[in-house]
């Protein structure tokens, strides 16, 4: 596979501590099928990483493997330097890699603001049960925690909707919630499954520019699944293309979209990735 190169915009804003990810020859079974046949692709530090493919490639069974949620069958995933494929997803989710998901997964009852102290679990010490108590030292954490779910949501522009219940956002706002939420758990990778899906043009454009300020600002990397190619053109320092379980093309978008082997993986698919009925 070609080498992966940083984008030299997130060479620059590349968090000290962003490591790289290395999926090697990863391969996933299901009974008689191969879901995924000896995938490779490399995250380099600080880039946006666009895994794409037509219905069924394996995207996300390749996200399911790296979150922990499947055990793979054989090959390797390496976090700087650390092996995922034995570990539970949240000695994963530890080791700073946080995911959203295909489907809005928050508590539509609770506030943003709750949804996304959720989504800082991970990271306190005297557990919000001390602070529930009224405990001293769990109070000042739980208002640290409060401090620093404002600053994220201000950075994704939800802060206004602090207060309100999840459930009654409308549907691209509830989408940031949750990029919000994933970026509460303080990652240094984040893998995103389809942050524009059900979004309208507006929506697309302004998330879109919302990921490139999460790169640039937090220096994170980011891999995601996409199906719009012009987010992915837009985006992506380097795409890898699945079909059937298979890599069949990585490197830059505008190469991958010219590679005549993606060009037919996507014909009949409409463009868009959605395989008709008869394919
Ligand atoms: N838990 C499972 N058990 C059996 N087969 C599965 C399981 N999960 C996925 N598959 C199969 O593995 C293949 C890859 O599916 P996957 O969901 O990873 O594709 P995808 O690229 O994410 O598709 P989509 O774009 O539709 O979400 C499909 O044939 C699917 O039916």
């Amino acid at each position: 596979m070609s080498a992966t190169a940083p984008h030299p915009e997130a060479a620059e804003a590349a968090h000290p501590d962003a490591p790289e990810l290395v999926v090697d020859r990863l391969t996933v079974r299901f009974a008689g099928l191969t879901a995924l046949d000896e995938v490779s692709l490399t995250v380099a530090p600080g880039s946006l990483h666009a895994l794409i493919g037509p219905n069924g490639a394996g995207k996300s069974t390749c996200f399911n493997v790296l979150s922990g949620v499947y055990r793979a069958t054989s090959g390797s995933v390496r976090l700087g330097g650390t092996e995922l494929t034995s570990l539970a997803p949240h000695r994963i989710a530890a080791l700073g890699m946080a995911r959203t998901f295909q489907n809005i997964a928050l508590s539509g009852r609770l506030s943003t603001a709750d949804n996304l102290m959720l989504g800082r679990h991970r990271l306190t010490r005297t557990g919000f049960v001390s602070a529930g108590l009224r405990l001293p030292g769990g109070r000042r954490e739980e208002r640290r925690h409060r401090d620093r779910v404002r600053e994220i949501a201000e950075f994704v522009g939800i802060e206004e909707h602090l207060a309100t219940p999840a459930g009654l956002l409308p549907y691209g706002v509830q989408k940031r919630v949750e990029l919000a939420r994933a970026l509460c758990l303080e990652p240094r990778i984040l893998l995103l499954d389809e942050p524009v899906a059900g979004m309208n043009g507006a929506e697309r454009l302004a998330m879109a520019a919302t990921l490139r300020q999460v790169r640039a600002g937090l220096g994170l990397s980011l891999l995601l699944v996409e199906h719009d190619m012009d987010m992915v053109a837009r985006l992506a320092d380097e795409v890898t293309v699945l079909d059937f379980g298979r890599r069949i093309a990585s490197g830059p978008p505008a190469a991958v979209q010219r590679d005549p082997e993606v060009i037919r993986a996507y014909l009949g698919t409409g463009g868009n990735g959605e395989r008709s009925e008869s394919t």
